[in-house]
């Protein structure tokens, strides 16, 4: 499962499908695990992941939410992840058996024979069947528990039941494993006991291999296939059997179920192939007294009805083979492939409705000497620098930058050469709190709306959003999620409101959060302002506002200012520094920056992500700016950030800068 870390590390655009053979476990269990996060992050870096049925795919889900906090969508029948840019598709869809190698099984002529010698034996009895491994979880003595009751609570059944247990070979070995041989053993032997005559033993027991043509005839003679295994990924055994009671096609002269063909099933509600059998009596495998009823019902049924339940299930299993399973996943890693691919090239997501550009090739770490190389060459350096998740962990209950993150900024503002930006969604109050003691660094804060080039210069803001009206009709909403979920809290800031659920339950605050991103979208439609989420926030800003924007009008003002930009660095690990990669990489296909400038766009944290680059942590990314720090030349220091607002005062980056009264971004 941790496979498509490691390709996606070295090949960012193979096509990855993972699909799950066996059930992924209720996030109660699953998050027991101490590599949970590791391995749904692993599994992300897939474009497709497939399950067998709807719950495993539910509990995966859930557990994405509850440890990751990402939700999913469902758009026009399918179900995506939106993470890091790209939204990784989810398919439902049981696998199938190989219907060619079952017929042909059945059209030899040594089956025949095996057969009549069955019939003979059997002949005159209901035969039950069960076909399963010898491991723990196949309920084999739940089943011999059961038919022990319906022998007790249904005597008519005495004498004329019998079941067939067919136990391939254990494969496993150990203590749990010899328990429940023993258990068998001892309720094979009790049953026979209790209800045994002469010429009769309820319980068949094979514990020898039993080849597949064996096995086909036991299937054809059988009158019901019996189930109970506590959990199985999906389990083929009833497919396998209601194929062979329908026969080979076109052999009906050899076909040994004379008359209509009928099957009837017993299936464990534990199984993947449960939900795709709607004829079959599902069971609680633990309840011996609700699966011996079960065993009595599909045995007494009329016999009209045991035909159409076959002749329903038959039509499904036929046409729901390995063939068709294995059709259907590629053509939805296709198509999911197909989309990102899009995206990659054209930069435009049509899928999920959101944009996306270009994915290196080769996503990699951000190796610290060949930045620190590029870094010495250079003569006009851009870095941009995200906050939460980036110079403090998005853990963190301390948010304040630490005396090293403040020190080390001031060493790299200290080099005339350098433009330093912190672009952050956070308030322009508190990172100007924080940030007190850099007087060089350049803040665009709120994802830009407001910005400053150092501290003593005035905040400028974005001239594009200058009609708030729309909070008076967010705020009401928020507030009814707020009292309806205990633990979140509306944070009010001068462009943007915003929701959050961290301290609240995490599955209720993900619905609540989901719940309220619709309800919002809706009441906001005609406003113009975008509403997204991000790390447990539902978050309303003006349309126009974003990282990305920042980032572009940072290089552009550096250009305008004849400091084009020949190095930059832009950092950061949530969905908001996306759009900042995003529009970067466009940038520098536009000759903003100096032509072969070495772009060092780093997500922190190893995921699908529009970065060439990757650092795993806060620690890294701190220890990567000291060794810039430690590279940059302190006799170079200058004002070289209001120089520069200096110097681009008249350039124009507001689209309704006329209008408004506000001082454009780069003016001074
Ligand atoms: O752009 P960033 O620097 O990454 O800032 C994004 C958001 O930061 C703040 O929210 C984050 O911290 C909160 C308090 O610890 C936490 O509850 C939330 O989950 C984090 O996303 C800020 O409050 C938001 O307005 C920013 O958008």
């Amino acid at each position: 499962m941790v496979l498509p870390t490691f390709l996606r590390r070295r090949f960012n655009r193979l096509r990855i499908g993972f699909f799950l053979h066996s059930p992924f476990p209720s996030s109660e269990i699953y998050r027991t695990l101490p590599v949970r996060e590791e391995i749904l992050k692993a599994l992300l870096n897939c474009d497709l992941i497939g399950f067998h049925t709807f719950d495993y795919a539910r509990h995966f889900l859930s557990c994405c939410s509850r440890m990751l906090g990402i939700e999913y969508q469902s758009k026009r029948g399918y179900i995506g992840l939106d993470y890091f840019g790209r939204t990784v598709g989810i398919k439902i869809m049981p696998v199938g058996i190989h219907m060619g190698q079952l017929q042909s099984g059945l059209r030899l002529p040594d089956r025949e024979w095996r057969l009549s010698e069955l019939q003979q034996q059997f002949e005159g009895k209901t035969v039950l069947l069960g076909v399963d491994d010898m491991d723990i979880f196949k309920g084999i003595n739940l089943k011999l528990l059961a038919f022990e009751n319906m022998l007790r609570t249904h005597p008519k059944w005495q004498g004329r039941a019998v079941l067939v247990q067919i136990a391939n070979p254990a494969r496993g070995k150990g203590k749990d494993l010899e328990t429940i041989q023993a258990e068998i053993e001892e309720s094979c032997r009790r049953i026979n006991g209790d209800f045994g005559q002469s010429g009769y033993s309820p319980v068949v027991f094979i514990d020898r291999d039993v080849s597949s043509v064996e096995k086909i005839a036991y299937y054809t003679i059988a009158e019901c296939v019996v189930v109970t295994a506590v959990r199985d990924g999906m389990n083929l055994t009833p497919y396998e059997y209601i194929v062979c009671r329908q026969g080979a096609p076109g052999s009906e002269s050899t076909s040994e179920v004379s008359g209509p063909k009928k099957s009837m099933l017993v299936v464990s509600e534990f199984i993947g192939c449960s939900p795709s059998l709607s004829g079959a009596i599902r069971v609680n495998p633990w309840n011996i007294e609700a699966t011996a009823e079960g065993m009595n019902e599909a045995i007494s049924m009329p016999e009209q009805e045991k035909q159409l339940r076959h002749e329903k299930h038959y039509r499904y299993v036929s046409s729901h083979d390995v063939a068709y399973w294995s059709r259907s996943f590629t053509q939805d890693l296709e198509r999911a492939c197909k989309d990102h691919f899009r995206r990659t090239c054209w930069g435009i997501g049509l899928g999920f409705g959101f944009r996306v550009v270009a994915l290196d090739p080769h996503f990699t770490k951000l190796n610290i000497d060949s930045i620190v190389n590029a870094y010495e060459i250079s003569e006009s350096r851009a870095i941009l620098l995200d906050y939460d998740g980036t110079l403090v962990p998005q853990t963190s209950i301390n948010k304040p930058p630490s005396p090293e993150v403040v020190s080390t900024i001031n060493t790299l503002c200290s080099d005339r050469r350098n433009i330093v930006f912190l672009v952050s969604g956070r308030d322009k109050d508190t990172l100007g709190e924080w940030f007190a003691s850099c007087p060089k660094l350049g803040i665009a804060a709120e994802h830009g709306y407001f910005l400053r080039w150092s501290r003593d210069e005035e905040w400028q803001t974005c001239t594009q959003a200058l009609d708030f009206g729309w909070m008076e009709m967010a705020k009401p909403v928020m507030n009814l999620y707020t009292e309806a979920t205990d633990g979140s809290s509306i944070e009010t800031k001068e462009s943007a409101l915003v929701w959050h659920h961290q301290d609240a339950d995490p599955g209720f605050g993900s619905s609540q959060a989901k719940e309220l991103l619709d309800h919002l979208e809706s009441v906001l439609a005609n406003e113009p302002v975008t509403v997204k989420s991000g790390q447990f926030i539902v978050e309303v800003k003006p349309q126009g506002v974003s990282k990305g924007v920042v980032a572009e009008r940072i290089l552009a003002s550096m250009k305008e200012g004849g400091k084009q930009a020949d190095f930059v660095l832009c950092i950061g690990d949530d969905r908001s520094d996306e759009d900042m990669f995003e529009n970067i990489a466009d940038i520098m296909k536009r000759n903003m920056v100096a032509p072969r400038t070495p772009l060092f766009a780093c997500t922190v944290g190893q995921k699908p992500s529009k970065a060439k680059f990757y650092l795993d942590d806060t620690f890294e990314v701190v220890t990567m700016l000291s060794a810039l720090a430690d590279a940059t030349e302190p006799e170079l220091e200058t004002d070289s950030a209001d120089e520069l607002a200096a110097s681009t005062s008249s350039l124009d980056i507001g689209d309704e800068q006329s209008e408004s009264t506000d001082r454009p971004i780069g003016g001074s």
